[in-house]
């Protein structure tokens, strides 16, 4: 299911504010790519990119390619619903349909996607919530409301809800910044358990955090406020922490600046 993402000379635009510029950089399908860098540099607006959820900003532009194995997603034929079905996207804050139960969040996407069949749902619900390690916690209140969970398990059922619609891609903004350190850690080990299936990109301001869970790592830079972020440079993770190339990415990982 994994895929490969192969990102050229991507550049974007809020209106006729270039954020980021001149991005290149490939994702290796079934391992964990972390983005850092300090405040403003575009880490998000470029995550955003890889499943055309910028262009859903007013203004929101991107110039450049992204691929996924063979397909080029900004094709003038590709359809951005299944760009976005196919590259799922977990947010910073847990986002449950409030109104929804537990059963009901992981479905959602199912139903939207036109499976009917009780039988059906209950199998792939019940897959998504072993998937993202939530079903002993809550498989015997699956009727009530997602909106009663903890932070860190309605953040394990929007990671259910993602992954319930089989995407072959998962970014994630952030994932971890609203919840205590035991529900960051669940959060972690799962990701760590997703990656044997899934191509996955993560925000991340906790540059630990990056260093417990990526494979690869990728540090973007902004020279000054108003001039748009670029990829400094994207290494294994264990050489952007202990020898990165650039003298920039030295500096932030030591703390100097950002
Ligand atoms: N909706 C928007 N409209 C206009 N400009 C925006 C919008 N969202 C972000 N920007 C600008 O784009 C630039 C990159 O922002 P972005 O949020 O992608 O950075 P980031 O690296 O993810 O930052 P942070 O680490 O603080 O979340 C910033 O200058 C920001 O002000």
């Amino acid at each position: 299911m994994a895929k490969r993402i192969d990102v050229s000379d991507l550049n974007v635009y809020y209106g006729s504010f270039k954020a980021v510029e001149g991005v290149s950089m490939t994702v290796e399908p079934r391992s964990v790519t972390a983005f850092i860098g300090p405040s403003g540099c575009g880490k998000s607006t470029f995550l955003r990119t890889l499943n055309r959820m910028h262009e859903v900003i007013p203004g929101g532009r991107v110039e450049g390619k992204v691929m996924l194995d063979d397909q080029d997603l900004y094709a003038s034929s590709m359809d951005p619903v299944t760009v976005r079905r196919t590259v799922g996207m977990v947010f910073q804050r847990p986002n449950p349909f409030p109104t929804m139960s537990i059963y009901d969040n992981v479905a959602a996407g199912l139903r939207l996607n036109g499976v009917k069949k009780k039988k059906t749902l209950d199998g792939i619900v019940e897959t998504s919530l072993k998937g993202a390690n939530l079903w002993n916690e809550v498989k015997d209140r699956l009727s009530k409301p997602g909106a009663g969970l903890s932070g860190g398990q309605q953040q394990r059922l929007c990671i259910a809800r993602a992954i319930a619609v089989q995407p072959q891609v998962l970014l994630m903004d952030e994932p971890c910044s609203a919840l205590d350190p035991i529900s960051t850690l669940a959060v972690e080990d799962l990701i760590n358990e997703l990656k044997s299936d899934y191509t996955i990109v993560i925000v991340t301001h906790n540059m630990q955090q990056a260093a417990r869970v990526s494979d690869r790592t990728a540090f973007f830079n902004i020279r000054k406020t108003g001039d748009p972020g670029r990829l400094v440079e994207i290494d294994d993770t264990t050489r952007i922490f202990n020898n990165p190339s650039e003298q920039a990415t030295e500096d932030y990982i030591s703390g100097r600046f950002g």
